[in-house]
């Protein structure tokens, strides 16, 4: 699959049954620091990469939890890779383990782990109606 998204990551594809590789290159509007990039965008890349290994077995999920380990500062417009893999399988829950790597020499960058959920089409319906609830019920929090 080929494509570009705001946060730059430009190829994605399944290596096997339970791997899926991205080539990513952080943008330059996404610095954190000079020339590196905002640890916000290292979580959110490493968050869309790791939830699209669902999608790429046609499932729809959201991330219930997500732990990311900055090993080193990630250079901002340089190619980068992410690989992400099914660590296993429980019911609805995906556990999946992913890795930030520097081309073409595979320095790790960060690495990160997560929960997803399965989730059906209706998912941000419900949440449409659960927020009117809120909005017609001011205070009550739940
Ligand atoms: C249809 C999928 C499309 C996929 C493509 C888009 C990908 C988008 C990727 C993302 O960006 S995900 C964004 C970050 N993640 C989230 O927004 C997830 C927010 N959390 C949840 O929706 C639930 O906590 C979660 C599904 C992860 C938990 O599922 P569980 O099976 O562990 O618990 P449960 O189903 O009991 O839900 C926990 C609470 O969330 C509530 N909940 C679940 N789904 C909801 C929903 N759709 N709308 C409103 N509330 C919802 C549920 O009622 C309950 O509330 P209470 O504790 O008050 O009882």
């Amino acid at each position: 699959m080929r494509g570009t998204c705001r946060l730059g990551v430009e190829r994605e594809r399944l290596e096997g049954e339970d791997t899926a590789l991205f080539d990513v290159r952080c943008p330059r509007d996404q610095e954190g620091g000079p020339d590196v990039a905002h640890g916000g965008w290292t979580a959110a890349v490493l968050d869309e990469c790791l939830g699209h290994v669902p999608l790429l077995h046609r499932v729809l999920s959201v991330t219930a939890e997500l732990s990311v380990s900055f090993v080193k500062p990630v250079p901002v417009e340089r190619p980068l890779e992410v690989r992400a893999w099914v660590e296993r399988r429980a019911g609805s829950r995906w556990y999946i383990r992913g890795e930030l790597v520097l081309l073409p020499n595979r320095a790790l960058l960060a690495k990160a782990s997560g929960i997803w959920v399965q989730r059906d089409p209706a998912h941000f319906d419900r949440h449409q109606r659960w927020l009117a609830e809120q909005d017609a019920e001011p205070g009550r929090g739940d």
